[in-house]
């Protein structure tokens, strides 16, 4: 699903209201009319009070088409306009005048208002600000937004929580409506998903406001959500008449004394995700551990026992997946360095290895196109300098990735691959998946993707989804506490099956 900037939004909004021949009021009153239906159908007519606070924008006049709507149906509703410039849009005060002719007037807040009681039973609307915020809220409006937030009611955010903008870091982070039940129109916002904005947000959802399809389809954007309907049609399935030279021979390559674990769970998740066949190169010391804990995955071993000081691979890989737990020795460095210049294949880069990167960015000449870097935040930090906020970060990560005609996959509750100019976000995984392990599954995870034929930049947006997608059922079994590394792997099978799972009413369809 497609990622729209403001502007997109606001251009798709104008091409609907042309296309189908309808008044901008008409958008407004389709938008009402879902928060409606959806707040009614929780509701079926329940007595609780319901206070909506309304901006004087465009947002604000979905809080006033919306209290219309209520009111109509009898809900307790008081409203208030938060009076915060003079500049009302037209549909606001169409919206404000269709009330009136109701009796209804609401309350209008301005600087020198009182702040309203709001009990923690109430419902709050939040319609202050929407996707037009693009300056910090006068303070007393930042007030109001910290006294709402301090009510501890059950608060609705129409299209985003008011306070926080759309494109970039909140000014003030108190003066941002908090923990708040979002209802989007139409398209998800970018800041739903990174860690500095997403914070604010319990949960979203979207409402289908009927803007055109054809103008949806067309228009390019710079991010992408990823969920099933994305990933699906990418999956290559296995063939009857396969052997295991088919899946291809994947190459591990990390580890160094008491970080063979790496190693291990790196190949195995290799292994379980469909490569045909594994090859680990370690240390020596990490020989007799992996031979034990995985035999499907045969074992190369250094001429040293603590660390690798040279790599040697008597074969030609399918793909190879390099840097967890190796270390930074100078010999460990000089033998990467070296195998860097050798390999023109793509290739999965990990942990040290983007250390070493970072450390000796020379390097970065001799990674083969295409290859896919998997930091955390602060191994991208070290790639590609500080940031001031997620949007900076994800500029610089962009920049980074047509520089070096790279794939970046920036690791978090919302892992975000990038590739030159786009971000594919990702919506699987959990918090149980912050935990020792995981990055080398998934490093072993896009590998074996690769191994079997999926293009880099597919195999890192599958392997990130699939990866997420067994952390998630492993989740539901064990709790998120107790998803470990291994439980990731062991949940990769299920994975599959979740994502192949036909869905129930197609299934009846059929039938
Ligand atoms: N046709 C459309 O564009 C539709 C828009 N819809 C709603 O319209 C919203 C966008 O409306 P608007 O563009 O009117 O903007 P908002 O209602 O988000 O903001 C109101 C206006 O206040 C001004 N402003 C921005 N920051 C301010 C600040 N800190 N202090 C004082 N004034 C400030 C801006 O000029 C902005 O246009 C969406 O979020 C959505 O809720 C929906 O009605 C669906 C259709
Ligand atoms: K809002």
């Amino acid at each position: 699903m497609k990622i729209f900037s403001a502007p997109q939004i606001y251009q798709a909004d104008k091409s609907t209201i042309e296309k189908q021949q309808i008044s901008s009021d008409i958008l407004m009153e389709r938008a009402a009319t879902q928060l409606f239906e959806w707040i009614h159908s929780r509701l079926r007519g329940t007595q609780v009070k319901i206070q909506l606070f309304c901006g004087i924008g465009n947002n604000g006049g979905d809080g006033m088409a919306l209290a219309r709507l209520l009111l109509e149906h009898d809900y307790s509703i008081k409203v208030y306009v938060v009076n915060y410039s003079e500049k009302r849009s037209e549909d606001f005060l169409l919206n404000l005048e269709r009330l009136k002719e109701r009796k209804l007037w609401p309350d209008f807040l301005t600087k020198e208002s009182e702040l309203p009681e709001i009990s923690p039973d109430d419902i709050v609307v939040d319609a202050i600000f929407g996707i037009g915020l693009n300056r910090p809220p006068d303070a007393w409006v930042g007030r109001l937004i910290q006294h709402i937030n301090a009510s501890r009611a059950f608060v609705l955010a129409v299209d985003i929580p008011s306070g926080l903008p759309s494109n970039g870091a909140p000014w003030n982070p108190s003066h941002v409506i908090q923990g708040s039940y979002v209802l989007s129109f139409q398209v998800p916002k970018l800041v739903f998903f990174l860690p500095g904005t997403g914070v604010y947000i319990n949960q979203w959802e979207l409402l289908d406001i009927g803007l055109d399809t054809e103008v949806l389809q067309k228009t390019e954007t710079d991010f992408e959500l990823i969920g099933r309907p994305e990933v699906l049609p990418m999956y290559r399935p296995r063939l009857k008449f396969s052997h295991k030279g088919t899946y291809g021979h994947s190459v591990i390559i990390g580890g160094s004394y008491g970080k063979i674990g790496a190693v291990q769970l790196a190949s195995n998740a290799c292994l379980t995700v469909g490569s045909g066949l594994v090859t680990a190169f370690v240390p020596k010391c990490g020989y007799d551990a992996l031979q034990t804990a995985v035999p499907e995955v045969m074992v190369l071993t250094g001429s040293r026992d603590k660390s690798i000081s040279g790599i040697e691979i008597p074969f030609e890989p399918t793909a190879v997946g390099i840097g967890m737990g190796i270390g930074m020795d100078d010999d460990t460095v000089a033998a990467f360095s070296a195998f860097l210049k050798e390999m023109k294949k793509p290739m999965v880069i990990d942990a040290d290895g983007l250390n070493i990167l970072a450390k000796y960015p020379e390097m970065l000449e001799d990674v083969p196109e295409f290859s896919i870097l998997t930091p955390h935040p602060k191994e991208l930090e070290r790639l590609v300098g500080k940031w001031k906020d997620d949007f900076e970060k994800l500029e610089k990560t962009k920049a980074f990735s047509t520089k070096h005609n790279a794939i970046v996959v920036i690791k978090g509750a919302h892992t975000i691959t990038v590739y030159k100019g786009k971000g594919y976000v990702n919506t699987t995984g959990n918090p149980g998946m912050a935990t020792a392990g995981s990055g080398d599954v998934l490093t072993g995870t896009i590998t074996g993707l690769m191994s079997q034929g999926y293009l880099p930049l597919q195999a890192a947006i599958f392997g990130v989804y699939l990866h997420g997608l067994a952390g998630d059922v492993c989740a539901s079994k064990n709790g998120y506490e107790a998803v470990k590394a291994s439980g990731i792997v062991e949940h990769i099978g299920s994975a599959y099956m979740e994502l192949l799972r036909q869905p129930e009413a197609e299934k009846s369809d059929n039938t």
